[in-house]
């Protein structure tokens, strides 16, 4: 295991903070790349937070595979449960495509969600008013106050983990089988936060499910409509997950918190992606109750521009907020982080993936002329940004 940063993880305690040590797991492609403006963003802020972080690198993915053989190792695993937090970057690439099932990079990420009983993954959809030029959506689709939905995605159940599953050999054929699979208890622990959510936010609650078909599905809609009664304040409806597809693109603004499945999670907060302008743009946290909570942008490790230095490290950056607010309660810093992106964004400082976008709306008035910035500038951009706001509100 690596570890950097200014204090180290055996330097005697200097402050009164209390120490929490943070784990961090760039993995592959882009990964590592954003992870480094993470990680460069959490050093600036450290001083001001209220605990001392201690950070250290582990090995996931196909990293990990490479060195060890193995996608989640078991010092970073230990690591994991024993750190305050942990950051990841992305897993994956054509280079470990055809290994076996339970050695490719992406079975370590699911391993270490599951171990980690990290079960409500936070996905903010969240685009500004004064970003909405990034979205392919009309301003009137849109709505005056931009895009703001919360999809909570259960992570640690149904289709990535039901037995069986694998490819087996039946009457001389090839049989794929892949198993969707809920316990009440796993369902109710996520519908119940993201009913909390909905509560404090003051929002309704969509719950979305494809109980027209799967019996996955019904179990979770009883579920959700017995955990009604203890929020009878929250406005909830179920909506079928196709037609929602359909929906979230024709009215966003009909939604606000959004609590879903596992699968169907994943692919709707990809579609919030292009709703956004960017996959790069999305951030998330994985909670779980009493442990460690896992912090990753929603991207994957995006092969395609990897190692050119023109990754959106916005997503991280803005799960660097989420881990601010959800691990340390630092409100303002967590806010302060957020109001920096966007308002880099809005200067028209943007990396490549934003950059048609800005240019199409410079050219009707709604984005100055777009500076395009790499990874690393980018990131240096928030870091001044967020310096700006944390000295303007000391005075
Ligand atoms: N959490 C994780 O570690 C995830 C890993 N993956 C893995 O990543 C690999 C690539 O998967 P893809 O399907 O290509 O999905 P992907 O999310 O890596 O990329 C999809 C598209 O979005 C773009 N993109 C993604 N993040 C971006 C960023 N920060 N800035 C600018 N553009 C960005 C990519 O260039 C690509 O065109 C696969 O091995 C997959 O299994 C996929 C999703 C999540
Ligand atoms: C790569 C998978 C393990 C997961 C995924 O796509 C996601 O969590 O968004
Ligand atoms: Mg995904």
């Amino acid at each position: 295991m690596l570890s950097y940063g200014s204090s180290g993880p055996d330097a005697p305690q200097t402050s009164a903070r209390p120490r929490l040590d943070l784990l961090v797991l760039p993995g592959d492609g882009i990964g590592p790349e954003v992870v480094r403006e993470g990680v460069l963003l959490l050093r600036e802020l450290e001083p001001s937070l209220p605990a001392e972080l201690h950070i250290r690198e582990g090995a996931i993915g196909g990293a990990a595979v490479d060195e060890v053989g193995d996608p989640l190792p078991a010092d970073t695993l230990s690591a994991a449960l024993s750190a305050g937090a942990v950051f990841l970057g992305a897993v994956g690439g054509p280079r470990w495509e055809n290994l076996p099932a339970e050695r490719r990079p992406e079975q370590g990420l699911l391993r270490l969600r599951k171990e980690m009983r990290v079960f409500a993954n936070l996905r903010p959809l969240r685009l500004p008013p004064e970003l909405s030029f990034l979205s392919p959506l009309r301003l009137e689709i849109l709505g005056e106050g931009g895009l703001d939905v919360l999809i909570v995605r259960e992570l640690v159940g149904g289709i990535y983990f039901g037995e069986p599953r694998g490819i087996f050999v039946e009457g001389g054929e090839r049989v794929a089988v892949d198993t969707l699979r809920y316990r009440e208890e796993e369902i109710a622990r996520v519908v119940d936060v993201a009913f909390r959510i909905a509560r404090t936010q003051g929002k309704p609650l969509a719950s979305v499910d494809k109980a027209n078909v799967l019996a996955s599905s019904r179990l979770w809609r009883e579920v959700v409509e017995a955990k009604r009664a203890e929020y009878p304040d929250v406005p909830v409806r179920h909506v079928l997950v196709d037609a929602f597809a359909m929906d979230l693109v024709r009215r966003p603004t009909a939604y606000g918190v959004v609590v879903t499945e596992n699968l169907f999670g994943d692919i709707l907060s990809d579609l919030g992606g292009a709703l956004v302008g960017s996959l790069g743009l999305l951030p998330s946290a994985s909670l779980s109750e009493g442990g460690p909570h896992l912090y990753e942008p929603v991207h994957g490790s995006a092969p395609d521009i990897a190692g050119q230095g023109i990754a959106n490290p916005a997503g991280m950056l803005l799960t660097v907020a989420m881990f601010l607010r959800h691990t340390l309660a630092a409100e303002d810093a967590a806010s302060a982080v957020e109001a920096a992106v966007f308002a880099t964004i809005a200067r028209g400082r943007v990396t490549p993936d934003l950059a048609e976008a800005c240019r199409r709306a410079h050219a009707s008035g709604r984005c100055p002329a777009p500076e395009v910035l790499s990874t690393a500038e980018f990131g240096a951009a928030v870091r001044e940004e967020v310096l700006r706001r944390v000295m303007r509100e000391r005075g």
